[in-house]
C-alpha cells in the first residue's frame, strides 16, 4: 500500500510579527507545492484560525499541544473539542519539547492522543530518543516504550488518524541531522514494533516521518528511504526552502 507523502511544518513559537507572518503565508500561497503531498502547517494557539483563513485550502493546519479534557476548570489549556469546533483538523501531540520542557510523561501523551481522536482530529504524535539514549543503544526500546503507552489506550481503528514524527532529541534544533540510514533504520524497528503491536496491516499504512534539522540539503536524501513517509520540520519551515523540503519527491 502506497503511504501519502507528508510534509509538516512546526513553526514552535514564532513568528512575532504581523510583518514575518505575511512573508511566510505569502511564500506558501505563491509557492508550486507538489500536490501529490499532504502538507500540515502548525503557527502557535493564537494564529491557528487566523492563517487557516488566509492559506491556501490544500494547506491544513495543526495545533502544537491539547489538554485532555473536554471542557473545565483548567487554566491555560486548550481542549481536543475546542480545536475541533475551530475546524482544526491535526494537533501535533507528544513533542520532545513538551516531554521535556513541560514534563509531559508518555501516558499523559497516550491521554491526550485518544482525546484528540475522540474529538475526531488527526495526531502527529511525536516519539525519540536522546543521544544519551542512542549511544547506549537503547533507541529501538525508548521509542517502543512511548508508542506502547499509545498502543494500550488505543483501538487499531484509532491508527488511521496518525502521523508517527520519529524525532531524535539530539537532532532537534541542533543541525546535527540523522544520517539517511540512521532514520531508516529507526523508522523500519518503528514499523516491526506497529506491526507487532498492533497489526501488520497498521504497520503498512501508517506514515512515519522524521524530523531534526531536515533542511533543503538533506531532505532529497531522507526523502527516497522506504520508510520514511515525509517530514516534521522545525527552523527551516519558517523559511524559502520549506518549500523545497515539501517539493523533495519531485522528480525522485
Ligand atoms: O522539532 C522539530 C519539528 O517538530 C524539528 O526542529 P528542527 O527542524 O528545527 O530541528
Amino acid at each position: 500500500m502506497s503511504r501519502q507523502f507528508f510534509v509538516g511544518g512546526n513553526f514552535k513559537m514564532n513568528p512575532n510579527t504581523v510583518a514575518e507572518k505575511r512573508a511566510l503565508t505569502d511564500l506558501l500561497n505563491q509557492a508550486h507545492l507538489d500536490p501529490s503531498v499532504e502538507v500540515v502547517v502548525s503557527p502557535p494557539f493564537l494564529w491557528l484560525i487566523p492563517l487557516k483563513e488566509i492559506i491556501r485550502p490544500e494547506i491544513k493546519v495543526a495545533a502544537q499541544n491539547c489538554y485532555f479534557k473536554d471542557s473545565g476548570a483548567f487554566t491555560g489549556e486548550i481542549s481536543p473539542l475546542q480545536l475541533k469546533d475551530a475546524g482544526i483538523p491535526y494537533v501535533i501531540l507528544g513533542h520532545s519539547e513538551r516531554r521535556t520542557l513541560f514534563h509531559e510523561t508518555s501516558e499523559v501523551v497516550a491521554l491526550k492522543t485518544k482525546a484528540a481522536l475522540a474529538a475526531s482530529l488527526s495526531v502527529i504524535l511525536c516519539i525519540g530518543e536522546t543521544l544519551e539514549q542512542r549511544e547506549t543503544g537503547q533507541t529501538t526500546k525508548v521509542c517502543s516504550e512511548q508508542l506502547q503507552a499509545v498502543v494500550d489506550v488505543l483501538t487499531e481503528a484509532d491508527w488511521s488518524k496518525i502521523v508517527i514524527a520519529y524525532e531524535p532529541v539530539w537532532a532537534i534544533g541542533t543541525g546535527k541531522v540523522a544520517t539517511s540510514k540512521q532514520a531508516q533504520d529507526t523508522h523500519a524497528d518503528v514499523r516491526a514494533f506497529l506491526s507487532k503491536a498492533v497489526s501488520p496491516a497498521v504497520a503498512q499504512s501508517t506514515r512515519i516521518i522524521y524530523g531534526g534539522s531536515v533542511n533543503k540539503g538533506n531532505c532529497k536524501e531522507l526523502s527516497v528511504q522506504p520508510d520514511v513517509d515525509g517530514f516534521l520540520v522545525g527552523g527551516a519551515s519558517l523559511k524559502p526552502e520549506f518549500v523545497d523540503i515539501i517539493n523533495s519527491t519531485l522528480n525522485k
